[in-house]
């Protein structure tokens, strides 16, 4: 699928050989649209130019190759808005108080300082009043599943991270900070975050591949008293469930009859099975490359394991083609086009398809669209996009004003129902049934459903005066 884009070209055109008209005729010819021109340099014998062209393939690699084949023209250098919004990172850290006189200087820095850590020292509590840490969320990845990009390191995934924090305090004033660990050793992980954990009041794991991140997430939410979660898998469940509950409500069907195929058991996959279940469902089929999960097959997985075990009630074998005849539901968070019309075709009436893998989803939406009843995707241009940043800002902000000690099964339960919620009866359709991230309700009603169901689960340490019991 194309993206269009704004590219800035800048080029050197040596006047004497060629002129910006040859430019122009050739951009046009490419598929280009030119909507600026800035002169840079005006030499006697070569200018300097950027040229601000749309295209409408982010991807098209055609135009700069026709202009670099141009006699007496020189490509020197070529950007698009979405580069040129990441130039030096996209976050940074800003004081709260400027330090204008030595008097400044002594009251945050040394000497006043001093006796501030020293409160610390004796009363570590006082790190939530006196440190940014109550607000403060650590995003650690080690860049081995960013996005549906897979194994990119840890350099590669800083964009996605910078991302994360700048959606953290956009959409729930939290301080996030990217942190990308250059090594992909479960023990040496586990290690890192707990040593930077004190700093912290909650940490989001992103993008570490599965089986992994299971066992890196267990560790650290058992070993640390603050919230560990693993956005991929949970804040994805959470999302996925909000939209399934709103999508049964337009079909009218009940979760636990339901038929429910869930496709890429991954760190997603996996908790997208586990919520489901804890939420009522009774027939999931689990499905990844080697087929159905079932209970006749060894997996050394625990996680796999412990879902063959819990789904796939009839015994089924085979693949995704036998697990979708005759199924109410498809999600999927596996990998782009693994879905065809066929598919869909063999799924019961009124069928609801979350084709959630990015940047590509399972099926294009245009395909899917006539034989889908109700069709999301991870996509932010379509209707339906079901993707992750509707809960991790409010599950977070909910975590850290009631200083939770983790984010459990209630919580990510009540924060499904509360991004349900937001979508009133009388709004509801096929085109709508996950409200936009825009939406200035989601990231609050997600924040007190978080905030009421710690209290009633006793995690909560803390009661936020907005709280009324
Ligand atoms: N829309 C959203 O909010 C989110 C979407 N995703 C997307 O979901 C996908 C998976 O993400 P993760 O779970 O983090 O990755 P992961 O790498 O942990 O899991 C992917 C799983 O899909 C399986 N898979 C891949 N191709 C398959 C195929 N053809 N048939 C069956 N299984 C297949 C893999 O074997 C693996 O078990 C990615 O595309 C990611 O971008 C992930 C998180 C949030
Ligand atoms: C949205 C997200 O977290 C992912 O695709 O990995
Ligand atoms: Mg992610």
């Amino acid at each position: 699928m194309s993206i269009a884009t704004t590219m800035i070209i800048r080029l050197e055109i040596r006047k004497s050989v060629a002129s910006f008209g040859d430019v122009a005729s050739a951009l046009a010819s490419a598929g280009g649209d030119i909507v600026a021109i800035d002169v840079i340099r005006a030499g006697k014998d070569v200018t300097t130019r950027d040229i601000t062209v749309n295209v409408q393939d982010a991807g098209n690699k055609e135009i700069i190759t026709i202009l670099s084949n141009m006699p007496g023209i020189k490509v020197i250098n070529v950007s698009d808005r979405t580069f040129l919004a990441h130039l030096g990172g996209k976050i940074e850290i800003t004081p709260k108080m400027p330090i204008k006189n030595r008097e400044d200087l002594s009251l945050v820095y040394t000497p006043g300082v001093a006796r501030v850590c020293m409160a610390i020292a004796e009363d570590p509590g006082k790190a939530y009043s006196l440190t940014m840490k109550r607000n403060t969320v650590a995003v650690v990845t080690d860049g081995t599943a960013v996005l549906g990009l897979g194994d990119i390191g840890p350099q590669a995934a800083m964009p996605v991270m910078e991302g994360k924090a700048m959606l953290f305090k956009q959409l729930a004033d939290i301080d996030a900070f990217p942190l990308c660990l250059d090594t992909k050793d479960t023990e040496e992980i586990i290690a890192i975050v707990k040593a930077i954990s004190s700093g912290f009041g909650g940490i989001n794991l992103e993008d570490i591949s599965s089986p992994r991140c299971f066992e890196i997430e267990r560790r650290l939410s058992a070993e640390l008293d603050i919230p560990v979660f693993h956005d991929d898998q949970h804040g994805t469940a959470v999302v996925a469930l909000a939209g399934l509950l709103n999508a049964l409500k337009v079909v009218d069907k009940q979760i636990a009859s339901c038929r429910i195929v869930v496709v890429g058991i991954g760190a997603a996959g996996v908790s997208i099975c586990r919520l489901l279940l804890a939420a009522g469902a009774r027939s999931i089929y689990a499905v990844d490359r080697e087929g159905i999960l079932s209970r006749e097959q060894a997996y050394g997985n625990a996680e796999w394991r412990w879902l063959a075990d819990n789904t796939n009630p009839e015994g089924l074998s085979g693949g995704l083609t036998e697990a979708l005849q005759g199924a109410d539901v498809f999600i999927g968070v596996s990998s782009g086009g693994i879905l065809n019309v066929s598919h869909l075709q063999s799924m019961a009436e009124d069928n609801i398809v979350f084709a959630m893998a990015n940047p590509n989803p399972e099926i294009e939406p245009e395909l899917a669209e006539p034989y889908a009843r109700v069709l999301a995707t991870g996509r932010s241009d379509y209707p339906n996009q079901i993707n992750n940043v509707l809960c991790f800002p409010g599950i977070f902000r909910g975590a850290l004003d009631c200083r939770a000690r983790e984010v459990n099964l209630e919580m990510k339960l009540a924060a499904a129902q509360a991004i349900a919620s937001v979508v009133q009866e009388d709004e509801r359709n096929e085109q709508y049934i996950i409200p936009s991230i825009f939406n200035e309700k989601v990231v609050e009603q997600v924040r007190l459903a978080v905030i009421k169901a710690a209290i009633t689960t006793r995690t909560a340490r803390r009661i936020p005066p907005d709280i009324s019991d």
